[in-house]
């Protein structure tokens, strides 16, 4: 079987759209009935996260750079949401647009109808870097944010001894941050976000500085507390796995401008397991974004950096290569 690829929406490169997908799998358009299902319900959802025309450009010595153009894009409630796409193409932009941490140019940005206009408890975030304060405990640093609100300190503390247990930390709440692994700080971070209730949560490469297998642990730790809560999840990648694990639909950007590429329904079901990486609705998915991000138009900004030639620097004459 060999067909070609008519793209769910908005893409911009026609070229791309037609590549043909390799024989063996199937189209990532083909959805199980189980699975269909579960867009439909999903479809019927109240929309949390309302993104309109979208434009941010930023100004640097070289003139003006236009990160975001004209993004269009609706989050339903309770959806786990991935974005991809190549270096440079707007990811970390557009999430910080939505965490209230950067002003836009033009378009709109609405969280439950109401316009995103700086940092928010409505908003939780989660990025790379382990923002927890390493001077506060475990416990203490969960608190944080219960306390900024203003809750009592017997509440805030229920609430985060809840929180860690639920991330299975109870163990190391009056552990500081310099006792823990990098997995356990980010646990960490996810209840320190979650314990405001926030509508959505804006996690921006979280388990970007993790090894594989503590990384594949939080995908599915999160997985579990994503099913267990009344949350919505916005989750910047550029592992095209992870997203394809974690979302239900991919929004898939592409770089300069910044725009707004495709958007995949992703077709695996749930529940969601490392044992589905070989499935071929995973492999057809992985392949189409393969294609939409290393495809030969897709252009990456460290395609732009020349590599120095480099200095030798070894005694031994023969070559290794
Ligand atoms: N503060 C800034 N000043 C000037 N240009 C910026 C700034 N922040 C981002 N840009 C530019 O905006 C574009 C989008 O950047 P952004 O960091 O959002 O991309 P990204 O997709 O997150 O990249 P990466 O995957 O490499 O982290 C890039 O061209 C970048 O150079």
């Amino acid at each position: 079987m060999s067909e070609s690829i008519t793209n769910s929406s908005n893409a911009s490169d026609q070229s791309l759209s037609t590549l043909p997908l390799p024989d063996f799998l199937p189209d990532y358009h083909v959805q199980s009935p189980e699975v269909k299902a579960r867009f439909k319900k999903l479809y019927q959802r109240k929309i949390i996260l309302e993104i309109r025309d979208l434009v941010k450009h930023f100004e640097t010595p070289q003139g003006k750079v236009l990160a975001l153009n004209k993004i269009n894009f609706d989050i339903y409630r309770r959806e786990f949401v991935c974005v991809i796409g190549p270096s440079g193409c707007g990811k970390s932009t557009l999430s910080r647009i939505l965490a209230g941490l950067e002003s836009y140019d033009g378009g709109t940005v609405l969280l439950d109808g109401k316009a995103v206009e700086g940092p928010s408890r409505d908003r939780g975030m989660v990025f790379q870097g382990y923002t927890l304060f390493p001077w506060r405990t475990v416990k203490h640093n969960v608190m944080f944010g219960l306390e900024m609100s203003g809750k009592g300190k017997h509440e805030s503390e229920q609430s985060a001894l809840q929180w860690l247990d639920l991330i299975g930390l109870s163990n190391f709440a009056d552990a500081y941050p310099h006792q823990l692994s990098g997995g356990m700080k980010q646990r960490v971070a996810i209840a320190r976000a979650l314990v405001n209730e926030p509508r959505i949560l804006l996690m921006d490469e979280p388990f970007g500085a993790l090894d594989a297998q503590t990384r594949c642990k939080m995908q599915k730790h999160l997985l579990e507390i994503w099913r267990n809560i009344d949350i919505t999840i916005l989750f910047v990648t550029h592992d095209l796995d992870e997203a394809i694990l974690l979302a239900d639909r991919i929004l898939v950007l592409k770089a300069h401008p910044g725009e707004v590429q495709e958007i995949i329904e992703v077709p695996v079901p749930r529940p969601r397991s490392e044992r589905q990486i070989n499935s071929p609705e995973f492999l057809a998915t992985r392949a189409r974004l393969d294609q939409l991000i290393h495809g030969n138009n897709a252009h990456d900004d460290t395609d732009d950096e020349p590599l120095s030639p480099f200095v030798r620097l070894t005694s031994v004459d023969d070559n290794v290569e």
